[in-house]
């Protein structure tokens, strides 16, 4: 099978998230078949024989001749699959050592009949910018047609994620706060729908802290893993909003009225513990075993019959979905007004003049 530049793209993303080093070996052979895809031919002098790093390279390069740039893109594609294949769970992405982030702010990996899914600003601790709401849509696009049987949200570094990039709320359009406000309630709904309608078992990996839409959200996922470390909070009256995700309906239903609205109304930060015994989380694991086990246990899951898991999910699910269509909309159109709030731009001044935090 030709491998596309899609293909291409998407086995560079999965090589910077590999979490052990290949060996100078296969590093070499990657960085070759690189440059003979994208570049063509090593046209470039021969290093001295001291400068050992580069003629190593150069040398490496050269081998390939005149390899077309095609058929190199394919090798390295190739080459990728077969180590990820054999190599251990994904892992979280790590940052780069220039302190830059690999991969992008969102990574998406698909192995072992596996995406997942990873925030990976870590520096700002996984917030969501408009640019990630819309990639994660993208990326349950191509999740729901793939030929994964789950599909795995996760977070790079500290935090899973701390919700809402408040810096989305600035940038103000020529049509004033009222369009942006406008433009902000059909994206988001359109994000939650996302959510509602993705065909496949979700899966959260909570690494860390969740704070706002990471955390409402969940109530639409099918299985919850939480880290030890993680805990949830949803602070809306704080910052003069109110609930998304369809937690206004999924909370009260999951934990009931009263813990829901200590969360949702009176933001009351649940521990892991706190939120699995509420119903919120499927199970808490030690933050230093989370990634074994759990990538252990879904790797189980993926070998179950698939066409009986996605039967399953669609008889417990089919009924509430139009339900959680009206819920979407009408929270949408209270976040919409809350966004014109003085309550809500006092809030967001704050937090950027650096005098609030959670
Ligand atoms: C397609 C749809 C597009 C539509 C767009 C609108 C959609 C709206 C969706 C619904 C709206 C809101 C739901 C929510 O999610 S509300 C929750 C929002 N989140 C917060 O209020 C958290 C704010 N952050 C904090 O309180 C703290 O940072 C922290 C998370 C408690 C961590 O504290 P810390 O002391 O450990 O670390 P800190 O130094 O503060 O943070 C490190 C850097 O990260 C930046 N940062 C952290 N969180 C956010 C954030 N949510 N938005 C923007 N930036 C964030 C922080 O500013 C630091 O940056 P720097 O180092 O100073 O540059």
């Amino acid at each position: 099978m030709r491998a596309s530049q899609k293909d291409f793209e998407s086995a560079l993303r999965q090589v910077k998230l590999w979490k052990k080093d290949p060996g100078n070996e296969v590093k070499l052979k990657l960085y070759a078949l690189y440059k003979q895809a994208t570049e063509g031919p090593c046209n470039l002098p021969k290093p001295g024989m001291m400068d050992l790093v580069n003629k190593a390279k150069w040398d490496a390069w050269s081998a390939l001749g005149s390899l077309p740039k095609e058929t190199a893109r394919e090798n390295y594609v190739d080459l990728v699959s077969s180590l990820s294949a054999a190599s251990e769970p994904p892992s979280p992405a790590k940052p780069a050592a220039d302190g830059e982030q690999a991969g992008g702010d969102l990574v998406v990996t698909s192995e072992n009949h596996i995406t997942t899914i990873t925030f990976n600003r870590p520096a700002k601790k996984n917030a969501i910018t408009t640019q990630m709401y819309r990639d994660i849509m993208l990326a349950l696009q191509a999740a729901s047609k793939d030929d994964s049987v789950l599909t795995v949200l996760t977070g790079n570094g500290d935090y899973y994620c701390s919700g809402n990039d408040l810096t989305n709320f600035t940038d103000i359009p020529p049509g004033g706060p009222e369009e942006k406000a406008r433009t902000n309630a059909v994206l988001l709904r359109e994000f939650v729908d996302y959510f509602i309608d993705f065909p496949k078992p979700l899966v959260a990996v909570v690494n860390g802290p969740a704070v706002g839409i990471s955390v409402t959200i969940l109530g639409l996922f099918d299985l919850v893993y939480a880290s030890d470390r993680a805990t949830f909070h949803t602070p809306f009256s704080p910052l003069g909003l109110s609930p998304e995700g369809c937690s206004s309906y999924t909370f009260p239903k999951m934990m009931g009225p009263s813990k829901a609205a200590e969360m949702l109304i009176f933001g009351r930060k649940l521990t892991a513990q706190e939120a699995c015994a509420q119903g919120l989380v499927t199970e808490v694991f030690p933050d230093s075993t989370l990634q074994k086990e759990v990538w252990t246990r879904l790797r189980a899951y993926t070998k179950l019959p698939p066409n009986a898991v996605r039967t399953s999910r669609e008889v417990m699910r089919s009924k509430g979905r139009e339900r959680l269509h009206a819920v979407n909309a009408e929270e949408c159109e209270a976040l919409r007004q809350r966004w014109l709030s003085e309550e809500c731009a006092s809030a967001v001044l704050r937090f950027m003049s650096r005098k609030a935090k959670l």
